[in-house]
């Protein structure tokens, strides 16, 4: 891997303490970072280099996925890395000191000046920092330049717009690296090359037809102490435009073979072009919006986000979003994708379930079965990772199909790597996959445009659901206007929760 300096702007934030350092260590502990390399920490507060180092020690020890051992030379040697810089964004000056001092440690180190800049700080300052890089001179040295960038992108097609244009005037999009998290996910990095994963899956994909894909991000907790960003984003911008629709750009990507040597990224682009729009005006017969009231929450009795500390008691914020999407390409024509996000649900799980339609001679459900599952295939994404099919045809209890085959290539836990470990090595690298590129940020927003003003303009109603809950019924209704219903949440988890000998697991080998 090549020499690099990696500068981080907002390095005394919480998002560098609680998994960037975290993700440098283990990258380190794999012997993935560059034999040079060297970290340049920014903030506007006044710390020495040995109080900043103390501060990543005690990150690392506090949030790395590896115990920090008693290793204390190889801490040490991790620690080396680090140099502190005090920066406000707005003052020119201090570029020029960074820029004194990144040379200055590239001479001392003998880098190439290969340079990444980390933008670990409010979206206010992404495009005052990408101009004084480039007009600081701190972008134009003789090795290669890579701008990584943290979420949110825009806030609205035309703000996402702008701010692209802005970063294009110091960086070209092949040096821009823009965070989803979600893409980071090691079972999410899986998910275009699913069906060909194992021939039980390929079977499946080319030989029956999918009655519904359904994706599911659930969460437990409430709005934290993030009313000031949240009340006015929402789970439409803070998960459903990136998260929800990169899982569906990821899973969608599938394209019949003889496409299959096309790049994932063009793939994807093409998924989310696939999107059929909504106007506005359409938006009420196919998105639910919800905000939690109070309820109980795995036992514990919590308040109503109205009644969240910072929350304005009158605010129509959604912080649950269900909508039906339908791709005009010509795998997914007529499979509803159904995606549904929400904070204060039943249980933490962010989950895909494809549904498959019943074979011919499959036997027909029972009046026990009601309701009961065709075949699904469940892609476990967090917290818990696997993949697991479950069939009725291979019911012994039903028919006298084939044996049962079990795959279990569960990996240890312990060593699967962080989302950020994945994303901050591949940025190191250059390697562009698993960011989202401009055209799917673009495709995204454009798609969610519309539902954006239909909620401004109260075109869809805000509904109302317990905390604890799995969302509003609405958001129920929507599937079942075309036979559908949830296979991911806690009232139909026995339903498809069958026998041991019944299912394929595949659990991921990382
Ligand atoms: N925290 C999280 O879990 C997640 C965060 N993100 C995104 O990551 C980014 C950072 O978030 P987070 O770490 O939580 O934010 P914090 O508020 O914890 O940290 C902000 C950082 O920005 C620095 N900063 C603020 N103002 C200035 C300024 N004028 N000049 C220079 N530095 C400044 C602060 O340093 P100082 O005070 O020393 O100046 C601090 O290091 C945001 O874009 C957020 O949306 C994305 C996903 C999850
Ligand atoms: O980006 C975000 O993601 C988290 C959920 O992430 P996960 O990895 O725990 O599924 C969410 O809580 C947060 O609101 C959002 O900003």
């Amino acid at each position: 891997m090549e020499p690099t300096t990696f500068v981080l702007f907002g390095a005394t934030g919480d998002l560098a303490k609680r998994k960037i350092y975290p993700a440098l260590y283990n990258l380190f502990l794999d012997g993935k970072l560059p034999p040079s390399f060297a970290l340049i920490g920014l903030g506007r507060r006044e710390l020495s280099d040995e109080t900043f180092r103390g501060n990543v020690e005690r990150s690392i020890r506090t949030f790395s996925r590896r115990k920090v051992q008693d290793d204390a030379a190889a801490v040490e040697r991790f620690l080396d890395a680090f140099r502190y810089c005090v920066l406000d964004v707005g003052r020119k000056d201090d570029y020029r000191k960074l820029l004194d001092m990144i040379e200055s440690r590239e001479q001392e180190l003998r880098l190439t000046p290969n340079r990444l800049f980390y933008l670990s700080v409010g979206p206010e300052f992404f495009e005052p920092i990408a101009a004084n890089i480039q007009e600081s001179g701190l972008g134009s040295a003789d090795g290669w330049k890579r701008l990584v960038i943290e979420k949110p992108f825009g806030r609205d097609l035309p703000s996402a717009r702008d701010l692209n244009r802005k970063l294009n005037q110091a960086f070209a999009e092949h040096e821009i690296f823009r965070i989803d998290h979600y893409l980071g996910k090691p079972m999410v990095q899986k998910l275009e090359a699913l069906p060909r994963s194992h021939p039980a899956f390929q079977a499946l994909w080319t030989g029956r037809r999918i009655a519904s894909v359904q994706i599911t991000a659930a969460e437990t907790v409430g709005v934290e102490e993030r009313a000031g960003y949240y009340d006015h984003s929402g789970a439409i911008r803070d998960m459903f435009q990136n998260h929800m629709l990169q899982l569906l750009m990821m899973l969608a990507a599938h394209l019949p073979a003889g496409q299959a040597d096309e790049k994932a990224g063009v793939r994807k682009k093409k998924a989310v072009q696939a999107l059929r729009p909504l106007t506005k005006e359409e938006a009420k017969a196919h998105v639910v919006r919800g905000q939690y009231a109070a309820g109980t929450v795995q036992g514990t009795p919590v308040v109503g986000y109205t009644a969240e500390p910072g929350i304005d008691a009158e605010s129509a914020n959604d912080t649950f979003i269900a909508a039906r999407l339908l791709l005009d390409d010509p795998f997914w024509r007529g499979v509803p994708f159904y995606i549904r996000t929400g904070k204060r649900m039943s249980g933490k799980s962010t989950r895909i379930v494809v549904e498959f339609e019943r074979l011919p001679g499959q036997p027909l459900p029972t009046a026990e079965d009601e309701g009961a599952a065709h075949d699904l295939l469940v892609v476990d994404i967090g917290p818990e990772e696997g993949i697991t099919l479950r069939s009725k045809a291979n019911d012994p209890r039903r028919s006298a199909a084939s044996e049962p085959i079990r795959i279990d290539l569960q990996a240890n836990p312990d060593d699967v790597p962080e989302a950020y470990e994945n994303l901050i090595g591949d940025a190191l690298r250059g390697d562009a996959t698993f960011f989202a590129h401009w055209d799917e940020v673009e495709w995204s927003w454009a798609w969610v445009q519309p539902i954006l003003e239909a909620f401004a303009d109260n075109l869809v109603p805000l509904r109302l659901y317990a905390a604890g809950s799995e969302g509003p019924a609405e958001s129920d209704a929507l599937l079942a206007e075309n036979g559908h219903r949830w296979w991911s949440d806690s009232r139909n988890e026995q339903e498809i929760e069958m026998k041991e000998g019944n299912q394929y697991a595949y659990h991921a080998n990382h």
